[in-house]
C-alpha cells in the first residue's frame, strides 16, 4: 500500500510542480498532508426560510424578481444595487455592491438563488453570490460546500477539485490511527469516510459523524502527547529530590512586609513538597490577576537556592522581565541571592557577561524572555524553572528548558482564570494549584461603562485621582490587523488626551517601541514622574504599578471577557479604591453582554463561569488570550467531555504494554512521533 503520508502531492493528476509550490505556502506537501488540509467552515446551500433566519447570518434563500433594480454610484467604480424579490411571502430587499453588471439579470418574475448575510430588521439580503442558471443551481443548492483558507494563487475551487481528485485517486489508501477497539467503543466512522465527509458532506448529520471522529482522534493525540512525558519522565524518575532547609524559607516568609494569605500559603506548600520529591515536579499555578503569584515564586526560587541549585524565571515580554527581574531582587538581594536579567534586546557585550554568570553560577537566578531557552545558553544546576503566562509558551519551548537543567522542576504561573476541572483536564500531564483568594483589604476595582462622547468626565475623574497623587493607564482603542493603524491611533489619542490632562504627564507606550525606550517609559511610570500612562497592546501592561488606580479602557467591547479582566487587573494592587471605566457603545448582544459582566462582576473566577455560560465563541476560549491549546478541530468547550474521555483514554493507553509493543497501536505511535521530535527519544 502506498503511504499517503510520504506521497509528494504532485501524484495527484492535475498538480504540477509549479502548483505544488504553492501548495506549499499553506503547509501542504504530501497527498495527506491535502486530506488533512480542512475546511474551516462550509457555504450552506440548503434553501432557507427566511423567518428562521438569524440576524447578520449567511442564508440562501429562492425568490422571484419583484421590481426593476434600481443602481446608485458612488464615485465612478462604486454602486449599490437593490432590488425587492419575494421569498417566502416576504419583500425582502436584495442588496449588491459594485455588481451593477447583473442588472440586466434581474428582470421582474425571473427567479433566483441568492447566497447573502441576512439582515433580520431591515429584511434585507446583502448578496454574496448569485445563482441564476438552472445548472448552476443544480449542482449546489442543497449542498454544503467546504470553505478553505487559501492564499497566494491557490483558489478554493481548484483546491476543493484536486482534494476530490486525490480521493479518488489515493483515499483508499488513508491508514486507520485508530486502534480498532477504541473505534468500536465510541462507534466512529474510519479515517478515510471522516476525512472525506469533513471535505464533503452530504447533510450536517453526516458531517456531525465526521466530526466527532475527527475531535476525538485530535483530543486523543493531544492527551497522548503529554501522558508520554509524563509517563516517560516518570519512569526515567531523574529529578532530583532537594533537600530544602525549610527553616529557611519560614523565615523569609516571616520577613515579608506582609502575611502570605491562606491560598498562598498553601499552594507554596504543595510546591515545596514537590520539590523535595525525586520526581520532576509539573504543577500550574494560577491564581487571578493580583492574587500575589510572584512571591510564591520568589519564595520558590529562594528554597531552590538555599538548596543549592540555579532558578530560571521566563517571562513573555521583555517589560515583564525586567520587572520580575526587580521584584523577585527587591526579596531575595537581602539574602545573597544574585538575579541577573537575560533579554533579546541587550547588546552583545551585556548579553556575554550575563552568559558567563549563568554558566558559571555566579548567577543564582536568571530572568528572561525566550532569549533564555537560546542554545546560547548553559545553565549551572538548574533546579527550578517558573514561567509566567505560561500558555505564550509552547509545547517546545518549556520542554526545551527542561532539557537544558537536569529534569528541573517546573511551574507554569497564569493569571487567566481556567475552572480548574477544565485546567486539569487540558493540562493533562500538570497538577494545579490555586491561588482563590485576594490580600486582604483589597477592594473591588469599581467598574463603569460610559459612551465615547463623555470623554470630558473621564479626564475631569483622572484628573480628580492624579490630584490625590494616584495614576491612571489609558489603553487605546484595539485595530486589528494593522499595527501601523494601531500606531497612529495611539498617537491620536495621546494628542487628545495630553493638553486635556494638564499639568500632568503623559507618556506612551507601544509594541514598536525600543527596548531601551520601553524601559525608560515604564521606569518613569513606576517612579511617579509620568502620571498617565497611554498603552496600546495589552502585553505591554501586565505590570504591577500600585500606586495606578484607574484604568480607562477605549472601545472596551471589542476586548474579550478574559483581556478586559486582565487589564483591569492592573488596578486595585493596593488597600486603596480603584476604578475602571470602560468607553464602549456596544451594538451586538455579546458586547452588551460583556459590559455587562464586566461591571457587575470583579472575580475572574466567576467571569471565566458566566462566559461558559453565554460562551460567545472566540471570546474566551476562542482567542489566544485564553491561556488553553488551540485545536484545528476541537472546541474546548463543546467538546470538553471528549477532552475528559481521551484524557483517560490517553493515560491507560501509555500505562499499558500493549500500546508500547503491538502492531494495532503502531500508526498511533507513528503519528506521536512525526509530531516532534522531542518526542521521539521516547520511542527508542
Ligand atoms: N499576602 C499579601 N498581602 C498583601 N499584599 C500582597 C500579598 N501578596 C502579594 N501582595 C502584593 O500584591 C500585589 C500583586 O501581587 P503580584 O504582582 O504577585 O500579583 P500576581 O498574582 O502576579 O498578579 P498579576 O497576574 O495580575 O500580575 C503586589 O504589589 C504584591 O506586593
Amino acid at each position: 500500500m502506498t503511504k499517503v503520508s510520504r506521497l509528494p502531492v504532485t501524484e495527484v493528476a492535475g498538480i504540477g510542480a509549479q502548483r505544488a509550490k504553492h501548495l506549499a505556502q499553506l503547509g501542504i506537501y504530501t497527498v495527506l498532508d491535502l486530506f488533512e488540509y480542512l475546511p474551516y467552515r462550509y457555504e450552506d446551500y440548503r434553501i432557507r426560510d427566511v423567518h428562521d433566519a438569524a440576524h447578520e447570518e449567511t442564508i440562501t434563500v429562492r425568490g422571484k424578481v419583484a421590481g426593476v433594480p434600481a443602481v446608485r454610484w458612488y464615485g465612478r467604480k462604486k454602486s449599490r444595487m437593490s432590488v425587492k424579490v419575494q421569498t417566502d411571502g416576504v419583500w425582502v430587499n436584495a442588496v449588491w455592491f459594485n455588481r451593477h453588471y447583473l442588472k440586466d439579470k434581474l428582470y421582474p418574475g425571473r427567479t433566483v438563488v441568492l447566497v447573502g448575510k441576512w439582515d433580520r430588521h431591515r429584511l434585507q439580503l446583502t448578496v454574496k453570490r448569485s445563482l441564476f442558471s438552472e445548472k448552476e443551481q443544480k449542482r449546489l443548492l442543497g449542498r454544503l460546500e467546504p470553505v478553505y483558507s487559501v492564499s497566494g494563487s491557490v483558489r478554493i475551487e481548484w483546491l476543493r477539485n484536486v482534494i476530490r481528485q486525490a480521493f479518488d485517486q489515493f483515499g483508499d489508501d488513508i491508514e486507520e490511527t485508530l486502534p480498532p477497539e477504541l473505534i468500536r467503543r465510541y462507534k466512529l466512522l474510519n479515517r478515510r469516510d471522516a476525512l472525506y465527509v469533513m471535505h464533503f458532506p452530504r447533510d450536517s448529520r453526516d458531517g456531525h459523524q465526521a466530526r466527532r471522529r475527527m475531535v476525538y482522534e485530535e483530543l486523543l493525540m493531544f492527551q497522548l502527547k503529554w501522558q508520554v512525558l509524563r509517563h516517560t519522565r516518570k519512569k526515567r524518575l531523574n529529578g532530583t529530590a532537594k533537600n530544602v532547609p525549610l527553616d529557611k524559607v519560614r523565615e523569609f516568609i516571616k520577613a515579608l512586609p506582609f502575611t502570605l494569605t491562606d491560598a498562598q500559603a498553601r499552594v507554596l506548600k504543595e510546591a515545596l513538597a514537590d520539590l523535595q520529591q525525586p520526581v520532576a515536579m509539573n504543577r500550574l499555578l494560577q491564581g487571578d490577576v493580583g492574587s500575589g503569584k510572584t512571591v510564591v515564586a520568589a519564595a520558590l526560587l529562594y528554597a531552590n537556592y538555599v538548596s543549592g541549585f540555579q532558578g530560571a524565571l521566563m517571562a513573555p515580554t521583555e517589560i515583564l522581565a525586567e520587572q520580575h527581574a526587580h521584584t523577585i531582587r527587591e526579596y531575595l538581594q537581602p539574602y545573597g541571592v544574585d538575579v541577573v536579567l537575560l533579554t533579546g534586546s541587550m547588546t552583545a557585550r551585556e548579553k556575554r557577561e550575563a552568559l558567563g554568570m549563568v554558566q558559571m553560577g555566579l548567577a543564582h537566578v536568571v530572568v528572561g524572555t525566550h532569549a533564555l531557552i537560546q542554545e546560547s545558553v548553559h545553565f549551572h544546576r538548574l533546579g527550578l524553572v517558573i514561567t509566567d503566562e505560561q500558555h505564550r509558551f509552547g509545547v517546545n519551548q518549556r520542554a526545551k528548558l527542561r532539557e537544558k537543567g537536569e529534569d528541573p522542576d517546573v511551574l507554569f504561573m497564569t493569571a487567566t482564570p481556567i475552572p480548574r476541572t477544565l485546567a486539569i483536564s487540558a493540562y493533562g500531564d500538570m497538577d494545579v494549584s490555586t491561588i482563590d483568594q485576594l490580600p486582604a483589604g483589597r477592594k473591588p476595582v469599581k467598574t463603569v461603562q460610559v459612551k465615547p462622547n463623555q470623554f470630558g468626565s473621564v479626564m475631569e475623574f483622572i484628573h480628580k485621582e492624579c490630584r490625590r497623587g494616584r495614576q491612571a493607564y489609558v489603553i487605546c482603542p484595539l485595530i486589528e490587523e494593522s499595527e501601523k493603524l494601531d500606531l497612529q491611533n495611539a498617537y491620536d489619542v495621546l494628542e487628545q488626551l495630553e493638553p486635556a490632562l494638564q499639568p500632568y504627564r503623559t507618556g506612551l507606550i507601544h509594541g514598536k517601541l525600543p527596548a531601551k525606550e520601553k524601559e525608560r517609559v515604564m521606569g518613569e511610570f513606576v517612579s511617579g514622574k509620568i502620571h498617565v500612562l497611554v498603552s496600546t497592546t495589552v502585553v505591554e501592561v501586565g505590570v504591577n504599578v500600585p500606586n495606578a488606580s484607574v484604568m480607562v479602557i477605549y472601545d472596551a467591547e471589542r476586548f474579550g471577557l478574559a483581556q478586559l479582566h486582565q487589564l483591569r487587573g492592573r488596578v486595585g494592587r493596593s488597600d486603596e479604591q480603584a476604578y475602571c471605566i470602560l468607553v464602549a457603545d456596544p451594538k451586538s448582544d455579546t458586547g452588551k453582554e460583556r459590559m455587562r459582566i464586566m461591571t457587575e462582576t470583579d472575580d475572574g473566577f466567576e467571569i471565566a463561569r458566566k462566559d461558559l455560560k453565554i460562551r460567545g465563541p472566540g471570546d474566551f476560549f476562542g482567542v489566544k488570550q485564553s491561556g488553553l491549546p488551540e485545536f484545528k478541530v476541537a472546541d474546548l468547550i463543546e467538546d470538553y467531555r471528549v477532552l475528559e474521555v481521551a484524557r483517560q483514554d490517553a493515560v491507560k493507553l501509555v500505562n499499558s504494554d500493549a500500546f508500547w509493543e503491538e502492531e494495532r497501536f503502531r500508526p498511533l505511535r507513528e503519528q506521536l512521533e512525526g509530531e516532534d521530535v522531542l518526542y521521539r527519544k521516547n520511542f527508542d
